[in-house]
């Protein structure tokens, strides 16, 4: 059998960072596995090119969760399945997270999370590759701009540097993107440390089940090309395939709940039934509003022929809506003025789209229009994840919950009040010919939870579900050490027991970034 010191399972956020970090001493032998392949395809760099990447099974994985919409319609969560992991699908908004959401890590009693520690690692990563940068729309005809303006008429303040500081602010999104290029995980952290002899990177290879000699993981057992094959951990298993297959993963191996291991077939090595519980997700608020003038993004690629267009003009310049994050301006507001620190974000872009179908691509409406994201920056809703079988690539069963709190409804109901209000203050307002989605007649705030639990979207942040903490039951101990067996750690966005205000992909890498030094000891 192969011997590691170090076996990283998942090339994702987490995983490029840790597996640069690990193999800095030539001498420590360090394997990292990913399901999926190199991160080869062209559209990986090119920042619009996510639209088509996430809903595609080349390079994501798709994973179905239980239906919960009023109408029950079918949701999926894509993840990244590629060199890179989500990193290399998601919309590239980079985001630090506030400093007192680190500072309440700690306070739960995970000594060294706290912005004191994890702080510094944002600028340590952006000196050592992590590009970052505000990308400002060059061809939104304004309208971006107007947005802006509006957020600066209702106080907030306009920031170059969304991470400047944590108050009130609005400004054009920060974005991992370097002239008009994305940079994934895998960018910043594994292609420029893929020569290291002993660094080995197995990519077309699942992780089918940690290998245990009594109570300590010694090995994990792969798959590839249909064959098998065990490989040692002299030192360390190091878990990092995402908040959904990590704790997938866990359970298979036989480390979950009881009950439901058995149900699914598998031997009980360990019951634990945090495991694939404490699954905390943001669910985003949709506006979308229909303009009186044909400006935007829609006419510039609602079709494919201008799609085509905007892709030419982007291979000449790299500038323009396709070399443009997801939203392309970004807000964190306060739903209530007494509030110490923002309890929303808002992410907005001058396109409109029709109705997302799982599997396809988000179609552009033909006449002009923009839209508003929101969500509740640290929802407590708890949903969960368990397998319904022994096979290690089934999918496993999720129930979202959403906003199933009195805190998360609240908050989300006063956070659309707040996009509304955005849309309705100049110099934006007087773009605004009518509110086509969820339409005017949607007031009351049961209503406002239907229609974001019909029309909005997951955040594609879930975390909590292998979570940190001081206690017996939490899945790992605050040096991310599973509890129970030895020689086995956690290193991903499941880990977080609290969501961190925003989107994650900067706070994962920073976490592993600390992760590392902890496994360094
Ligand atoms: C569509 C989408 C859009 C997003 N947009 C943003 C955004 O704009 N900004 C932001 O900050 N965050 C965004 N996020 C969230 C962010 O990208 C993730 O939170 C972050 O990348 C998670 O990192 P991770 O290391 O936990 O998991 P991942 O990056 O998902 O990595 C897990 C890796 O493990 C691999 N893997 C899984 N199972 C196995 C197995 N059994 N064997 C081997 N390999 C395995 C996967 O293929 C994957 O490569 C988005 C996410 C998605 C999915």
């Amino acid at each position: 059998m192969r011997e590691f010191d170090y076996v990283i399972v998942g090339a994702g956020s987490a995983g490029c960072v840790l597996a640069n970090r690990l193999s800095e001493d030539p001498a420590t032998r360090v394997l990292l596995v990913e399901a999926g392949g190199w991160d080869s395809n062209p559209l990986i760099r090119v920042p619009k090119g996510f639209a088509r990447l996430m809903d595609g099974t080349r390079t994501a994985w798709q994973f179905p969760v239980e239906p919960f919409h009023p109408s029950a319609r079918p949701e999926v969560w894509p993840r990244g399945r590629t060199l890179g992991g989500s990193s290399s699908i998601n919309g590239m908004v980079y985001n630090r997270g506030q400093r007192a959401d680190y500072d309440e890590l700690e306070r739960l009693g995970n000594p060294g999370w706290g912005w004191d520690t994890i702080g510094p690692i944002f600028t340590e990563m952006e000196r050592s590759g992590l590009a970052v940068s505000a990308v400002s729309a060059t061809e939104s005809d304004g309208l971006c701009e107007e947005m802006i303006a509006a957020g600066v008429n209702l106080g907030w303040s306009h920031e170059r540097d969304l991470n400047a500081h944590d108050g009130e602010r609005i400004g054009y999104t920060m974005a991992t993107i370097r002239h008009g290029r994305r940079v994934s995980a895998s960018a910043a952290f594994l292609h420029p440390v893929r020569r290291r002899a002993n660094l080995t990177v197995a990519t077309r290879t699942v992780a089918l089940r940690i290998l245990f000699d009594k109570d300590a993981a010694v090995g994990v057992r792969l798959g590839r090309n249909g064959r098998t094959v065990d490989v040692a951990a002299a030192r360390e298993v190091v878990v990092a395939c995402g908040s959904i297959a990590t704790p997938r993963l866990l359970q298979v191996s036989g480390i979950g709940p009881a009950g439901v291991l058995r149900a699914a077939g598998v031997d009980v090595l360990l019951d634990r039934p945090a495991v694939g519980a404490r699954m905390r997700e943001h669910r985003v608020f949709k506006l979308q509003f229909r303009l009186a003038e044909d400006l935007g993004y829609n006419r510039r690629l609602n079709t494919p022929a201008r799609q085509a267009m905007a892709g030419l003009k982007y291979l000449l310049t790299r500038r323009g809506p396709i070399a443009a994050p997801v939203y392309d301006v970004l807000a964190f507001v306060k739903t209530r003025p007494d509030l110490d620190r923002p309890d929303a974000q808002l992410l907005m872009a001058p396109f409109s789209a029709g109705p997302q179908v799982p599997g396809e691509q988000l179609p552009l409406e033909r006449e002009p229009g923009v839209n508003c994201l929101g969500h509740v920056l640290r929802p407590d809703s708890e949903g969960s994840l368990r397998i319904t079988s022994p096979d290690p690539e089934a999918p496993p069963r999720i129930v979202p919950n959403y906003l199933a709190t009195e805190y998360d409804r609240g908050v989300g109901v006063a956070a659309f009040r707040r996009m509304r209000e955005l849309f309705a203050t100049d110099p934006i307002a007087k773009r605004i010919t009518v509110e086509t989605l969820p339409g005017p007649a949607v007031q009351d705030d049961a209503d406002i939870i239907d229609a974001a639990l019909e029309h909005g979207y997951c955040g594609y942040h879930a975390i909590g579900t292998c979570a940190m903490g001081p206690h017996d039951d939490d899945v790992v101990d605050p040096e991310l050490r599973v509890r129970g067996v030895a020689n086995l750690r956690v290193v991903d966005a499941s880990v977080l027991p609290i969501m961190v205000s925003g989107n994650l992909n900067g706070p994962v890498m920073a976490m592993a970034w600390h992760a590392s030094d902890l496994i360094q000891g």
